[in-house]
């Protein structure tokens, strides 16, 4: 069941900035004791919320959270249970979850009706999920993967392209509504950058309407400031980044939902977190990475592209692109039949005007190359 929902009511708390221009917090005070040994961080009372058995075999090995799988697990009843109601997890929705840990957050997505397929990279944690959800896998409501997930998104797309190649069908169950996940602060931005231009092998189609595209949303837990950044940023601002370009161009919207406090992870991080939304386009008003005319941009030629007019963002976009890339002359052409000026800098530029200047410079580029041949 993938067609649009209307998001259930979310906690009257819901805002992303209250007028006043603070930011809802959504965890309360309450502290877990925790202690180091040998500074690393080990649980000293029960701390993994209604995942008792999990509990209990992650004291039994004497888990320690490690820094660098950046294991600062969701703690508080709260925050899980608002962050499955802002994603608007329901039955019949299919989610993938990416860094499971100790299943917390699963645990409310189940509740919730959903299926859901968890990708989970740590040997430990993978061991106590599967015992911890042995009924939910066994009813096939859970699907467990023991992976590194962008390694596992590539191998899956290369076993479907291999399978479609010699006549088979892809695995529905491998297509979602939705990605929930609290994510490694470290690899949130490596994780966008890899999961929307595959956007389209990642979702599922809405139901019913086999001939349009997959759509669909991602809710991510972030660091707080990575959030406001992702979010928050327009073209014009001063701090757009190249990324807030990528995430333009294959999301409709991005939103901030809450802000949540550090101590509401266990071990708690250094800076806070926040619970972001990024809505996916679908095909029909996906922006033209693709074809037009006869001019084809690949979403990793894009890429190149935005990231080198950023290089040095204090420069105009034009001293930034290379001339082994488009030439000087081609460059000033193309941003004056799109009314750039002269000195426009890169973060002044949206996303749609990118895409327009790398297409017409693609089309100069490929016809001087024909004419040379
Ligand atoms: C911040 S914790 C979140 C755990 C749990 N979802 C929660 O909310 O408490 C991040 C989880 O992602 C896992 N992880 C880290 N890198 C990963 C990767 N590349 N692929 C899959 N899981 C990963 C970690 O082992 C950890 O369990």
């Amino acid at each position: 069941m993938a067609s649009p929902r209307p998001r259930p009511n979310p906690p009257s708390t819901r805002c992303a900035a209250s007028p006043s221009g603070e930011r809802n917090t959504a965890a309360s005070d309450e502290s877990h004791e925790t202690k180091r040994r040998d500074g690393e961080y080990y649980p000293s009372k029960v701390l993994w919320p209604g995942i008792e058995k999990t509990d209990a075999y992650l004291r039994k090995m004497d888990f320690r959270a490690k820094k660098s799988l950046g294991q600062n697990f969701m703690i508080q009843e709260n925050v899980l249970s608002k962050t499955v109601a802002y994603a608007g997890v329901q039955k019949g929705d299919r989610v993938l979850e990416i860094g499971s840990g100790t299943g917390n957050l699963t645990r409310y997505m189940l509740a919730k009706g959903a299926e859901v397929v968890c990708v989970e990279k740590d040997d430990r944690l993978h061991e106590a999920f599967v015992k911890e959800f042995e009924e939910e896998v066994k009813s096939k409501r859970l699907k467990v993967v023991h992976a590194d997930v962008m390694r596992w998104l590539t191998e899956r797309d290369r076993r479907e392209r291999e399978l479609v190649a010699s006549g088979g069908s892809v695995d529905q169950m491998l297509r979602f509504d939705k990605v929930v996940a609290n994510l490694p602060f470290n690899i949130t931005t490596d994780l966008l950058k890899f999961l929307l231009p595959r956007c389209e092998s990642v979702f599922r189609p809405p139901t019913g309407s086999p001939e349009s595209r997959p759509s669909g949303d991602v809710f991510l837990l972030l660091q707080d400031e990575a959030a406001q950044r992702l979010c928050e940023c327009r073209a014009g601002d001063s701090n757009y980044r190249a990324m807030n370009v990528l995430v333009d161009c294959f999301c409709s919207s991005r939103e901030y939902l809450f802000k949540i406090d550090r101590k509401a992870f266990f071990p708690a991080p250094n800076v806070d977190g926040a619970l972001a939304h990024f809505k996916i386009r679908p095909r029909e008003e996906a922006l033209s990475v693709g074809q037009v005319g006869d001019t084809v941009v690949t979403s990793k030629q894009f890429h190149t592209f935005v990231n080198q007019c950023f290089s040095r963002r204090r420069k105009m976009v034009k001293n930034n692109i290379p001339s082994n890339m488009f030439g000087a002359d081609e460059v000033a052409r193309v941003m004056e039949e799109l009314d750039l000026g002269a000195e426009t800098r890169p973060q002044d530029l949206s996303c749609e005007q990118y895409l327009s200047m790398l297409h017409k410079l693609q089309s100069l580029k490929n016809s001087r190359e024909a004419e040379s041949a």
